[in-house]
């Protein structure tokens, strides 16, 4: 079965040996076709890094019904830790003439958004599927759930402490050779960078805990968030998903969800009412995106075409 919908070789000479291990698989697909595309095929694991070798060869699923590799584009790119990849992956098989999108989800943190997205995927709420994850943080509870579900992971930005870190144009890389469609921050803490932004238009989405415009920007995040909605005695606090801009927290809001603030409340205990929420909120959201349900009115707002009754917009 062509993992990607490719021309059809007039010929090509398949080789496929798939050495499933305890840590990951070494999965050679070696084709040579007359249809040469930038594509990776060779996945070898080498101390606790996977390298991509990236040739130019044409990549179809291999026979291994439940195994799906990615395609990674015209260069090396080094993930994390690369598992067995094993999931259910349809093809695209569309919803309503929709296409099932590719999503990649940017972590710093523990990962509890990502955890609800992908299980949002698996089971059939979110019409997408999770292609890869992406890190400053190469060992946090996100990474560790991605690589115990066969989900990629990628390391960026590169600095000194993540040397195999991406840059901001290997990462674009990658994310198109993965055929992202969508970007879920999801408690990642640097700041994206504007070539990433130009190349996903209207495809980035945040998830912020406040009720924005309070409470975000520079230096807002995690439990400073919840500790000023409390210093301020704001009544009122909740999740924010907004679409992402060169800066922090000002890209257009697309949905809120409020919670209360309780009159002894600890930073704690808000930061566990909003989360909650959160992860409702980001599951409903993302679910819209991936049926395209998202709208633009003319003045630049954006709004969600209800699923229920698609003649009204929240
Ligand atoms: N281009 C954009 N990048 C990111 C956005 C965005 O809206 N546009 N949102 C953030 C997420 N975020 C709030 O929702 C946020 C994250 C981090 C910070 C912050 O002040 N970070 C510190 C560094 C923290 C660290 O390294 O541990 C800083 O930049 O000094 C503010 C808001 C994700 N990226
Ligand atoms: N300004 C960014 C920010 O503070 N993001 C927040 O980080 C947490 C990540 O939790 P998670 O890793 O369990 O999803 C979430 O509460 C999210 O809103």
């Amino acid at each position: 079965f062509p993992l990607f919908s490719l021309p059809s070789p007039k010929s090509f000479n398949l080789s496929l040996s798939i050495t499933p291990s305890m840590e990951a698989q070494t999965l050679n697909c070696m084709f040579s076709s007359n249809q040469t595309r930038p594509l990776f095929q060779t996945l070898t694991k080498s101390s606790n890094q996977c390298s991509f070798q990236s040739q130019n060869r044409v990549f179809y699923k291999p026979f291994c019904s439940k195994l799906v590799s990615q395609r990674v584009g015209v260069q090396n790119i080094r993930v994390q830790q690369c598992r067995n990849n094993v999931g259910n992956f349809d093809n695209g098989v569309s919803f309503d003439g929709v296409r099932r999108k590719r999503l990649a989800v940017f972590v710093s943190g523990g990962g509890s958004n990502f955890k609800s997205i992908h299980e949002g995927c698996v089971e059939g709420l979110v019409h997408g599927h999770v292609a890869v994850l992406v890190t400053n943080k190469p060992d946090c509870g996100g990474a560790e759930y991605a690589r115990q579900n066969g989900i990629p992971v990628i390391s960026f930005p590169k600095t000194s402490s993540v040397p195999m870190g991406l840059s901001s144009v290997d990462l674009v890389t990658a994310l198109r050779s993965f055929e992202v469609d969508i970007i879920l921050l999801a408690g990642f803490l640097k700041l994206l960078p504007v070539e990433l932004i130009r190349a996903y238009p209207r495809s980035i989405l945040n998830i912020h805990p406040s009720l924005l415009p309070a409470f975000g920007g520079k230096g807002y995040y995690g439990m400073k968030v919840h500790k000023s909605v409390i210093a301020s005695g704001a009544r009122y606090s909740g999740p924010t998903i907004h679409f992402v801009d060169e800066h922090y927290d000002t890209g257009r809001i697309l949905a809120q969800s409020v919670v209360p603030v309780l009159a002894h409340d600890t930073a704690e205990e808000l930061a566990a009412r909003v989360l909650h929420e959160e992860h409702r909120l980001y599951v409903e959201v993302t679910s819209a995106l991936c049926e395209e349900r998202i709208v633009w009115r003319e003045d630049g707002v954006p709004l969600i075409q209800s699923k229920a009754n698609p003649k009204q917009y929240y």
